[in-house]
């Protein structure tokens, strides 16, 4: 199969990992025959240095050519001073809003090989599997006015704004997911203050009645944090506002271990797909070669699965991920002592090495059968 991909590494750590998702998807084209074209693209605080803003058209347009996208991270120091509509942030809002991107997909999934060192009981966090699914296109990030005013600026706007249409999309898609995974939706909210909260909670009620054999349960903000943590085996499908899946998930990332382990899949209604590590660009270690890649590596596996029906091919990167881990390799942000601590760079070759690995396994397996 031949499927054209948009590369966007963006900002700090970001270019060091952008560059293994796409040495591990050569190796998985390599061994099932596929010709994935990649076409590099700036955005966030490299778009700014080379073209004066954090979207450029191009682009945008280099995403609209492309069967899907996988993006780096943006952001950092450099850009820090500058006002927040031309922030590095600003460039990746803009891309999920104009590539409508409104379901960002975010697995919680537990690595066996990383309970025992976990400061998290085994009981607690063993055979985690949690799917959250964050609205991304609306809420306090999107709304107008949002703003500064008065004689001294002394007074501040953020504008918490979403249609019926909205929610009901991303609450559909949560029903969807339930329906193929475990029957159990867990609608987060904070209906006990928030207007559109109150409307979410309404919304979910009423799709709730096309999904009869969906287990439903409505949880505030405040208590879905504690209880993740607590009693993550709890949830199953998490749907929830913007604001909300942004702080939850960064949070649901110390259940696996390391943020630098979550993946997630921002995606369109007709399946098209954005993919990118829940992680941002790591100022306090960009460019040390200390970043895990394995957040990017298993979005460009969410990609294959996601946007191109390849199944086997992200289940290998997947359990290449698993060896590499079953064997003790570890980067710093899960380990920085022992002979099996690697950088970037080494961990991004153990696992191509393994995707190569099976290859040659399988082909003499077919020779012999
Ligand atoms: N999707 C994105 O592009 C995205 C997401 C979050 C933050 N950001 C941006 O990134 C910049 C830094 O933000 P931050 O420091 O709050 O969040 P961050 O996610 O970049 O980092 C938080 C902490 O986690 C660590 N970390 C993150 N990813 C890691 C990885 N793959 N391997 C090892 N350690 C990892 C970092 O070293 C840091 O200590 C900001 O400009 C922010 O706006 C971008
Ligand atoms: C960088 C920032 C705009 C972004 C977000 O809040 O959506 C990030 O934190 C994320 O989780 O993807
Ligand atoms: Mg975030």
């Amino acid at each position: 199969m031949k499927k054209k991909i948009a590369v966007l590494p963006g900002d700090g750590i970001g270019r060091e990992i952008a560059k293994g998702a796409v040495a591990v998807l050569k190796a998985v084209g390599e061994r099932f025959g596929h010709e994935f074209e990649i076409e590099f693209a700036d955005i966030g605080g490299a778009a700014i240095d080379q073209h004066h803003t954090p979207l450029p058209d191009e682009t945008t347009e280099a995403c609209k050519r492309s069967d899907a996208v996988l993006l780096g991270a943006v952001g950092g120091p450099k850009w820090d001073h500058l006002p927040s509509h031309i922030r590095p942030e600003r460039g990746l809002l803009a891309i999920r809003k104009e590539l409508q991107l409104f379901a960002n997909l975010r697995p919680i999934i537990t690595f066996e090989s990383l309970v025992e060192s976990s400061p998290l009981k085994r009981e607690i966090i063993e055979d985690v599997d949690v799917m959250i699914v964050r609205e991304l296109t609306g809420g306090l990030y999107f709304g107008k006015p949002s703003e500064r005013r008065g004689e001294h600026n002394e007074v501040v706007i953020d504008t918490l704004h979403y249609t019926r249409e909205e929610i009901e999309r991303i609450v559909e898609k949560s029903f969807e997911l339930a329906m193929v995974r475990n029957k159990k939706l867990t609608s987060v909210d904070k209906a006990n203050v928030l207007e559109s909260s109150r409307m979410w909670r309404e919304i979910v009620q009423e799709k709730a009645k096309n999904y009869p054999e969906v287990q439903v349960e409505h949880m505030y903000v405040d208590a879905a944090a504690m209880k993740l943590i607590h009693q993550p085996k709890d949830f199953d499908v998490m749907v929830t506002e913007n604001l909300f899946g942004d702080i939850l998930s960064d949070e649901a990332s110390m259940i696996t271990g390391s943020l630098g382990l979550l993946p997630s899949a921002s995606l369109r209604a007709d399946g098209f797909g954005l993919f990118e590590p829940v992680h941002g660009s790591a100022p306090d270690i960009a460019g040390q070669d200390k970043a895990n890649p394995m957040a990017m590596i298993l979005s460009a596996a969410m990609m294959l699965k996601y946007s191109f029906n390849m199944h086997k091919e992200a289940e290998a990167i997947e359990q290449a991920i698993n060896e590499v881990l079953n064997a003790g390799y570890r980067t710093p942000d899960i380990q920085n002592t022992g002979t099996h601590v690697v950088g970037t760079t080494k961990m991004i070759d153990l696992v191509v090495h393994r995707v190569r690995e099976d290859s040659a396994i399988s082909s003499i397996m077919a020779v012999y059968m």
